[in-house]
């Protein structure tokens, strides 16, 4: 049917047993085909728990999960759970073997029926990831970084329709894993696949991500693409999620010039900017962090203090006295 859901949660529940009700609580959710959607949510509040019932991993206790209209069955009724399209990648990549080279961990999993595929395959995948060149290298051999591009070409090999990705970037600096990303990326255009990724890191779900899905103990709170969410969030939590921003009560934000009658204000850091003026310099810098390519500047002035990004290095040492603009808040 041309209409049929792609991979489908309908009012899922799963709440462990324990002291708390800890779990994840009546998602409803669609992931589509061919775009990366990503899953963030403070620390326990359920993102690996829904990865792990739309892979069926674990069984919900309410509602279901359906890829492309058929049943996603768990451990409860299935003895292998899983779905033959789908595969998952976690931090760990440990169904690695280590004492056997790159192109081999690739290669065992094709069939053996038809070799030459079995070589064009192996050395489309290796092509895919990057890793080509060490087709003969011992996987025990390589970094964690490497090893996560074997465990991706690996998932991939059979041309599943759907990988999870629980974190995957977590063990990889920083360049390497920018090349990854770029590569997933790739990947998903040329091959339709849908990425469904957990991640922490704000920088990664905003560039790689088509979809972000909020979660907040348990329960989607909201959902769109990247852009929308990080340019007007709907909850305080989002944009404490997406952003290093500054929160002041309504109180503080009257130093700046902003009038709400609702609670927070939330000012991110890019909204900030220093301005020339005759009028007397009454934000101070208090603080400055080198990050390289930029400064993280805190201003202080009374009991408020308010981060911002300066290009301009060195130009604003501790001490300094500034006067500020700010281009845009959002208030909750
Ligand atoms: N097997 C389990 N038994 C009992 N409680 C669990 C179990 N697995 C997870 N939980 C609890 O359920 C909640 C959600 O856990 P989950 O791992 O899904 O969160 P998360 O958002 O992925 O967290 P993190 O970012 O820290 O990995 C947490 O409070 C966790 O302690």
């Amino acid at each position: 049917m041309a209409d049929q859901p792609f991979l489908q949660a309908k009012a899922v529940s799963k709440i462990y047993n324990g002291k708390h009700a800890a779990g994840v609580r009546n998602i409803t959710i669609d992931i589509k085909p061919a775009i990366i959607t990503a899953i963030i949510g403070e620390s326990g509040s359920g993102k690996s728990t829904l990865l792990r019932l739309l892979y069926g991993l674990l069984s919900p206790q309410e509602g279901r999960v359906s890829f492309k209209g058929e049943m996603i069955w768990g451990p409860e009724e299935k003895l292998i759970p899983g779905h033959d399209q789908m595969k998952m990648v976690t931090q760990h990549a440990d169904d690695l073997n280590l004492f056997a080279n790159v192109w081999d961990n690739i290669a065992t999993l094709l069939p053996n029926t038809n070799l030459a595929y079995k070589k064009e395959r192996s050395e489309q995948l290796l092509r895919q990831l990057n890793m080509l060149h060490m087709a003969d290298k011992k996987v025990a051999m390589l970094s964690g970084g490497e090893k996560q591009r074997v465990a991706i070409a690996r998932a991939l090999a059979l041309k599943p329709e759907v990988l999870f990705l629980d974190e995957p970037f977590n063990q990889v600096d920083t360049s390497f894993r920018e090349g990854l990303q770029r590569d997933i990326r790739r990947i998903v255009d040329e091959t339709g696949i849908a990425v469904i990724m957990v991640s922490h890191d704000p920088a990664e779900v905003l560039s790689m991500a088509d979809e972000l899905v909020v979660i907040r103990n348990g329960e989607i709170i909201e959902h769109g693409a990247p852009q929308e969410l990080y340019n007007h969030p709907q909850n305080f939590y989002t944009a404490k999620l997406l952003s290093n921003c500054t929160v002041l009560d309504n109180q503080q934000a009257k130093s700046l010039g902003i009038e709400t009658e609702l609670q927070k204000v939330v000012i991110y850091p890019e909204w900030i900017s220093i301005v020339q003026s005759f009028m007397p310099k009454k934000w101070i810098v208090t603080h400055s962090l080198f990050k390289g390519p930029y400064e993280e500047l805190v201003l202080t002035h009374d009991d408020v203090s308010i981060k911002m990004f300066n290009l301009e290095m060195g130009k604003y040492p501790l001490g300094k006295g500034v006067n500020i603009k700010v281009s845009k808040h959002l208030a909750y």
